[in-house]
Parts: structure tokens; sequence; C-alpha cells
């Protein structure tokens, strides 16, 4: 961190920054016939967030290691923490986190004489550096992960050339494969497989957390699954509906139990926070059952990367001013192993689902544009195409109507290197679970402090389909989803939600009065007082 917050409502100590927030939101009351807005009432409750300040000694285990992502995280993490530079047609380049919201964004801290002040997005609270996590993980491929890196194809040659004695040594770990839930034409990878019944699989992951954790004197560790997108699973009541129920599935062997699912438990089991960046239903009732039982993280689903990232923005832009998306139809060619699984119709189903959701908070938010229950038409289509590998192309033609009964259509080729897109949300994921870990709260109703949910809804920002609280909204455009976890965090160190009203900019400039600004240390905090000075306020 590079800033202290000067506010009587902020305590630091050696061990934990603790914050005195007021939480303002609004209370509705509605017309029971209706249903229409009949009052709102704006709320204010207190709350005390309690931040613990030692950086722990982070493990990050990441099922799929050998994939396209798993390598390319692996990499640029080495790449990274050894500052090793490359040769390219363009010259030189250097290791970077780009595409990291931690790592490479800012948040605006406030107006100094010169303009707004933005500081690193790491800066707002103690994270851990991306270069010292420890990774491991499993994969049914056999591969190395030097050989791996080259299998995917991402890197440029002379990064690979000489990240590959660094990892010509790592081997993933072997796996959970049960051949069902993926693409058959994944079978000649699988080299690298466990044996035995389901309970004894996910006992061996288990050992395998706990091993990682002792040999390299761990503080904690992650689990994340970027291994291939599974079918979905049946719910079947009385069997992965409950916490219960699931473990005696599990002991029974039970067939709809699928490998991301077993991980999740034994993850949750272990005490360790589990994401899912793939667009399965892992999570099913039993895991999320058993992850609130036991107070584990658990997050998903699939990462947000590229096309849907992009549609997550441009559908919020569109429906936010008033233009009415009436056609979104989105294309896309892939030729990595990842397409080449998505290529069968029940793990393409999958993506599909995860794909498709995403703009129906965005719609939901408009019933002057939408009648109820009026959506766009929205096609997703993906492609298995070997020659562009793990350079999708996606192309997108988005068709709205437009004032007076005019037609808009925006059409877009854009070309995500998926790995190159994703690595740097995994890096995220991973340090945001892990942030959240050492977050507590607590309200004049709470006898103690706690963490958030299990269900770690902060990372929807990352993530296609949000998993969230049951009974709670789903949020998919983008940059409320960064609003999102930029507002906690600042009210973590005492500062207020940005609200980019910069009023103190818009005063008539005849005014001979200063500028207002409150400074808690002169002004009670329910009281606003104009000061002699009229110096910016952080
Ligand atoms: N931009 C992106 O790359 C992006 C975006 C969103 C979601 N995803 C999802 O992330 C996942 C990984 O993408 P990728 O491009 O790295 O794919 P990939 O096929 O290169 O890597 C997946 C790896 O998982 C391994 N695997 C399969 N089943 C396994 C199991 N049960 N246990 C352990 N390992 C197993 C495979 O051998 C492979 O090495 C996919 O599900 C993909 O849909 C990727
Ligand atoms: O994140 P995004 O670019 O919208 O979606 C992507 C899909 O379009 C693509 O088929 C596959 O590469 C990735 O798994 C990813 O899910």
């Amino acid at each position: 961190m590079t800033f202290k917050v000067n506010s009587p409502t902020v305590t630091y100590t050696d061990a934990t920054i603790e914050s005195r927030v007021v939480y303002e939101s609004t209370d509705l009351t509605f017309d029971p016939k209706t249903g229409a807005v009949l009052e709102v009432t704006p709320t204010a409750t207190n709350f005390v967030f309690r931040t613990e300040r030692k950086v722990p000694r982070l493990g990050m285990m990441l099922v799929g290691w050998g994939g396209n992502n798993g390598s390319t995280v692996t990499g640029a993490l080495l790449a990274n923490k050894h500052n090793v530079s490359w040769n390219t047609k363009e010259g030189t380049r250097n290791p970077d986190y780009w595409g990291s919201l931690t790592q490479a964004s800012t948040v605006r801290l406030g107006s100094g004489p010169n303009g707004d002040i933005f500081v690193p997005f790491n800066h707002l609270l103690p994270m851990v550096n991306p270069n010292d996590i420890i990774v491991d993980g499993w994969d049914i491929s056999s591969a190395n992960l030097g050989d791996s890196m080259k299998r995917a194809q991402v890197f440029d040659y002379d990064l690979q050339r000489q990240l590959y004695p660094m990892m010509v040594n790592m081997r993933p770990r072997p796996s959970i494969y049960f051949p069902d839930f993926i693409a058959a034409n994944q079978a000649d990878r699988a080299d690298n497989v466990l044996t035995g019944s389901k309970q004894e699989q996910m006992e061996q992951i288990r050992r395998d957390i706990r091993d990682f954790k002792a040999r390299e004197n761990l503080d904690k560790v992650i689990v994340l699954w970027t291994a291939n997108t599974e079918r979905f699973a049946d719910i079947i009541p009385g069997m992965n509906d409950t916490a219960e129920n699931i473990l005696n599935a599990i002991s029974q062997g039970h067939s709809e139990i699928s490998p991301s699912t077993l991980f999740a438990v034994a993850s949750v089991l272990e005490g360790c926070t589990y994401i899912n960046g793939s667009p399965q239903n892992t999570f099913v009732p039993g895991v999320v059952d058993l992850a609130n039982q036991r107070r584990v993280y658990i997050a998903g689903d699939d990462f947000k990367s590229g096309q849907t990232k992009m549609k997550s923005v441009l559908v919020d832009f569109l429906v936010g001013a008033g233009i009415k998306p009436t056609s979104i139809v989105s294309y896309n060619h892939l030729g990595n192993n990842d397409g080449k699984n998505l290529s069968a119709p029940q793990q393409f189903r999958s993506k599909e689902i995860s794909k498709s959701n995403v703009v129906d908070d965005m719609v939901a938010s408009n019933n002057i544009l939408y009648k109820k229950d009026e959506h766009p038409d929205h096609v997703v289509v993906i492609k298995y195409v070997p020659y562009v590998a793990d350079s999708k192309r996606a192309m997108d033609e988005y068709t709205s109507e437009i004032f007076m009964g005019g037609k808009n259509t925006i059409v877009m080729h854009n070309t995500c290197e998926d790995s190159l897109l994703a690595s740097p949300l995994i890096f995220d994921l991973v340090i945001l679970a892990e942030i959240c870990e050492r977050i507590t709260f607590k309200t004049e109703d709470m006898a103690e402090f706690d963490r958030f949910n299990s269900v770690l809804s902060i990372l929807s920002f990352m993530l296609k389909a949000p998993l969230v609280p049951n009974g709670t909204p789903v949020v998919n455009a983008l940059f409320r989803q960064r609003a999102c976890i930029e507002n906690i965090f600042r009210a973590c160190v005492g500062l207020k939600p940005e609200n980019h009203m910069m009023i103190e900019h818009k005063r008539p400039t005849n005014t001979e009065a200063v500028p207002i600004v409150r400074k808690f240390a002169e002004a009670k905090i329910d009281s606003v007082a104009p000061v002699a000075t009229g110096t910016g306020s952080a």
C-alpha cells in the first residue's frame, strides 16, 4: 500500500486496518396490487470492516495445469518473477501483467492541483504479489509444463526458449477423469489419471492439497479449475442437493458426480477457496450447502475474457443510452484444445449457456425498451478451426432499434488471444479471493465479525456467469462489477464509494466561496463546514 487515509473512522495497527463505514442504500415499498414503487427511503447501516494486513505465502493449485491457460499462467509468473525479456520481430519485450485488474489498472483517489490522482488498484489493500505465488496442480495429461507451453503455442519462441528449462521439471499430479463429462476427443490426452472409487480419488486430491501446502510451507492454498469444460451434471434431489447427500453420493460413487464437483468438495473440506473458470455447473446445490456450512469461499463460473466481456460492456452502453438491442449474434472460431473439446455438443451447450445469459440483467433493467419477458434475439456459435490455434476469432453483429424507427447495426471482429486474455484473470481471481479471506466485517446486529457469504460474488468481474448467493441479483454489466470490487475495497480503508459526481469542479466560476471540503479531522461526520483553505482533498 502507498497511502494511509487520514480519518477518525480508520484505525491502522500492525495487524489490521479497521474502518467504520456508513453504508448507504435505499429501501423501497411497493403497491401490493400493481407492484409499482410507492416509497423510496434512503437507508444508512453502520459497518466496521477489518482487514488483516499480513500477506500470506500463497499456493495456487490449477486443475488443468498443463492446458493452454495453466501453462501460460505459469510461464508468465516465471517471466515476471525472473524478469525474463525476449526478442520479437518488433524488438525486445519485457514481462508484464497487462489485462489484470489488480496488477495493471488504477483507481482514482481524488483531485490534486494538476487534476485527478490515480493509484494502482493493488495499492488499495495489501494484496499478494503474483510473482510470489507458488504453483502446482493436476492434469489428465502427463506432459510437463515445458512441453505443455510448447503445445499451447501461446508465447513467442524466444520466451518459450528461456522459460522451458524452468518449466520442464514441473509435472502435473494425476487427476480425476470420468470420460463422459468431457468430449470423447480428449481421451488421447488422458494418460495421467487416478484410479479407485470416487471417494478414494477425492481423498487423494485432499492429500495432494495437504502435501503441496506442507512441502512448500504455505500459509494457504487456493484451488482453481482451468481444465476442460464439462457437460452439465443433472441435479438429483436426494443426491446432490444438500451437503449431507452429496457426501453420501460420493461415498457411494454416484455416476452423476463430476470431476469438477469432486475437486470442489475436496477443496472445501480442506478449507481452500475453490474457483471455477469453466461454464459447467460444478456448484450443484450440495456443494454450495457444504461451502456455507464450512464457511469456505467458492466462486465461478467461466472466465469472462473476450467476446463476452465486450458484450457486457456494449449491451450496458446501448441499454444505458436508451438504445434497444434487438438481435445479438456472436460467432467465434478457435483452434486450441478448448475449442476441440467445445466441438462436442454437450460441452458446447455448457459454454452456450454461460455466454448467453450475460445480457439478462441489463435487458431486465429497462422496462421502457423491453416489455416483460422480452429479450433480444441472441445466438452463440462456436466452431473449431485448428489452424487459428489459441488466437480465437470473435465476430459479432449487434442490431438495435434507435430513435423514431431507426436501426443501428454494429459489426465487430475481435481477435481474442484466448490464453493471454484469460491468464491475467486467473491471477486476479486468486489474488482477490485471497484478500477476501482476510476481510471480515460487523454490523450492529452481528455479535461477531464474519466474512462475506461463501458464494464470493464480488469476483463477478472476471466471470461470464457469476455465481451469487441464493436470491441475490446477478450483475453482468462490467463497470458495475468493477465498481463493486473497488468500492468495497475503498470502504475497507475508509474511502467513500467513487460516485463520479466531481461536484467540486462544477461550481459557478463567479462564486467567492471556496470549494466545500469535508475534513473529518475538523468536522463532525454529520456536518459539512466550509474551510478557509481551498486545498483539494484525497
Ligand atoms: N479465454 C480463455 O481461454 C477461456 C475463457 C473462458 C473459459 N475458459 C475455459 O478455461 C478452460 C481451460 O481453457 P484452456 O484454453 O486452457 O483449455 P485446454 O484444453 O488447453 O486446457 C485444459 C486442460 O485440462 C486438462 N483436463 C481436462 N480434464 C481434466 C481433469 N478432469 N482434471 C485435470 N485436468 C483436466 C486437459 O488435459 C488440458 O490440459 C476451458 O474449460 C475453457 O472453456 C477459457
Ligand atoms: O470469454 P469469451 O471470449 O466470451 O468466450 C470464449 C469462447 O468464445 C471461446 O469459444 C472459448 O475460447 C473460451 O472458452 C471462452 O469461453
